[in-house]
């Protein structure tokens, strides 16, 4: 599918309210280096703002389960991450302990290699192991697009969705691309309107987070939620865009 010019993209419908967006972000507290600290504030920042989950490492999910009780924000947590080249048993392993610790998302990575090969079933038969191991949970497959092509992308959300994925997922944010307007509504048209698209990857603007939407992503991976609703307050109160970001790569990259 061809995509529209970035400046047909442009959002100029009403902007939506801050509890909408937030109510879209999955909070990433993903990078390795974080310190305990770090992860408390960040849990703290999806506490205030009400997004729709944190996204923390697998050692994170408890003190998470904890700081968010009885706030609306799920913890969600990520199994094969980042490389998804674990074996299937690892995954499931993964799932079952982290949903008995309570995370109530996961955020799985594929077997990249596998799918480029072409040996989609495999990759099927894996998502299917981990959405059982689930347990209901929702499942975000991270195809990790940056090393696919447009093909390999269409077969591993196929496969997604045949094995009972809740959403697909463009990237980790750890490879050298993430989210892009062209792969959101490639995801978008390959897979039925029962699976969500989530993009995830350098959403760091609000502009580029409203194209994403408008292609039909519901779900984003963001580290920079501050950054983005503090621009989208600025909006409503009438201020200008902050620094050109509507002509930016909307992805980041
Ligand atoms: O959600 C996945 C990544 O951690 C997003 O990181 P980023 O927003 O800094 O690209």
């Amino acid at each position: 599918m061809s995509v529209a010019p970035t400046e047909v993209l442009r959002w100029d419908g009403p902007l939506p309210s801050r509890d909408e967006v937030a109510g879209m972000i999955d909070h990433s507290l993903l990078r390795p280096e974080l310190t305990r600290d770090e992860v408390e504030a960040g849990l703290a920042v999806a506490r205030e703002y009400g997004t729709a989950s944190v996204c923390v490492r697998p050692s994170d999910v408890t003190a998470a389960v904890a700081a968010l009780r009885g706030t609306r924000v799920a913890v969600g947590t990520v199994v094969g991450f980042p490389h998804g080249g674990c074996t299937t048993r690892t995954k499931v392993a993964e799932t079952a302990e982290l949903a008995g610790l309570g995370a109530q998302e996961i955020d799985m990575v594929i077997d990249i290699g596998r799918l480029r090969a072409g040996d989609a079933a495999f990759v099927q038969h894996e998502i299917a192991a981990v959405v059982q191991a689930a347990q209901g949970r929702p499942v975000k497959v991270i195809l990790e697009n940056h090393f696919l092509t447009d093909d390999q992308k269409v077969a591993g959300c196929r496969a997604a969705e045949a094995a009972g994925a809740a959403f697909v997922k463009t990237s980790t944010g750890f490879a050298a691309g993430g989210a892009t307007l062209a792969d959101i509504a490639l995801m978008r048209q390959a897979v039925s309107p029962a699976v969500q698209v989530k993009a995830a990857g350098g959403v760091r603007a609000l502009d580029a987070l409203l194209r994403f939407h408008r292609l039909g992503a519901t779900r984003f991976g963001a580290t920079a939620t501050a950054a983005i609703l503090g621009e989208l307050e600025r909006r409503h109160n009438g201020e200008a865009p902050l620094d050109g970001t509507a002509d930016s790569d909307p992805a980041g990259y």
